[in-house]
């Protein structure tokens, strides 16, 4: 029985971070196991380094304490997240630029081979990096009138090949190239269409209770069996980054540094700031 009655668990009330704030809040349903972990750094939930690790060590503790399925959210709703914080680019000096790589490969290995069934619940928009954490989920269930999708070479950069094999390991090879080389934004409707995304919900608390829906599924499941099953099945996909995650570094801050790139982001923020 799925009840409404949640409990903040100690970990949420912990502040992972070194900016002395929660970014990433995390609820326990002690009923049910299941694991509401909300994104809450204003206005965009673009991902930064401080959010990133807050992220980090909240899925390793969910791993630890075997949580029955993690519902992944916004505390807004109107954007999921705006994918990486661009102004983590601008800062050039390496030691902050190489922690902020690592950790979101962090997160996305802890996240896509995570033991607890995985829902994001896409109260928002999801571009880029915020459409990389809604693929990393087992299901995915968005609010209509958003948008979602890998817009990377619309900024002049270059989705890795970990970001492209989420994407691939959903829509299939086809439509993630044309997704990604045109760096398309798919609407809601769209997405479903293509199968980006599993339902549509009419707002928030109907995206919540679709997921836990989706959760309710594995009630009946052993939890060994089911992610071993997981574990077979995206194994590869996250071998293949564990495998050459040096590699991916050094191509990050090779790519990022390099004069083209760094006037490409300069003229996308001046952008968004004109598009107001
Ligand atoms: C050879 C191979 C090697 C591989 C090498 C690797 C190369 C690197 C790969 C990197 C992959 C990158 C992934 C990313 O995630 S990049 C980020 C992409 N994100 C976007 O393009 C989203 C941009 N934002 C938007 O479209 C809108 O903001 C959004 C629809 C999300 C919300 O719109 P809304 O109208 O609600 O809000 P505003 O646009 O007014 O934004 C509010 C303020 O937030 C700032 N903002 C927005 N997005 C970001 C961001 N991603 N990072 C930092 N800041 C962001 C925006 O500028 C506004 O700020 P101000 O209020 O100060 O103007």
């Amino acid at each position: 029985m799925f009840l409404r009655r949640s409990v903040t668990l100690a970990m949420s009330l912990k502040n992972y971070s070194s900016e002395a704030k929660n970014l990433v809040a995390v609820a326990v349903n002690n009923q049910t196991g299941v694991a509401t972990v909300t994104l809450q750094r204003p206005p965009v939930n673009s991902l930064n380094l401080e959010l990133l690790n807050e992220l980090s060590s909240a899925l390793t503790e969910l791993e630890e304490k075997k949580a029955r399925g993690i519902i992944l959210k916004s505390s807004s709703d109107s954007v999921f997240s705006a994918g990486l914080d661009i102004h983590e680019f601008s800062n050039t000096e390496e030691g902050r630029l190489k922690k902020f790589w690592t950790a979101l490969q962090d997160v996305w290995i802890k996240l896509y081979g995570h033991s607890a069934p995985t829902v994001a619940c896409i109260n928002g928009h999801a571009p880029a990096g915020g459409c990389l954490l809604a693929l990393s989920c087992e299901y995915r269930v968005m609010l209509k009138q958003k948008t979602i999708g890998l817009n990377e070479t619309k900024l002049g950069i270059v989705a890795p090949l970990w970001f492209i094999a989420s994407m691939e390991n959903v829509i299939g090879r086809r439509l993630t190239e044309l997704s990604l080389t045109t760096g398309k934004m798919y609407t809601t409707e769209e997405a479903l269409k293509i199968g980006l995304i599993d339902e549509i919900a009419e707002d928030t608390n109907d995206a919540v209770s679709k997921s836990e829906n989706f959760l309710k599924l594995f009630q009946n499941i052993s939890p060994f069996a089911r992610s071993q099953t997981k574990k077979f099945i995206r194994g590869n996909t996250v071998q293949s980054l564990v495998k050459t995650r040096e590699a991916d570094l050094k191509a990050f801050i090779d790519d990022i540094t390099s004069e083209k790139v760094q006037k490409g982001l300069k003229v996308y923020m001046e952008s968004l700031k004109k598009g107001k």
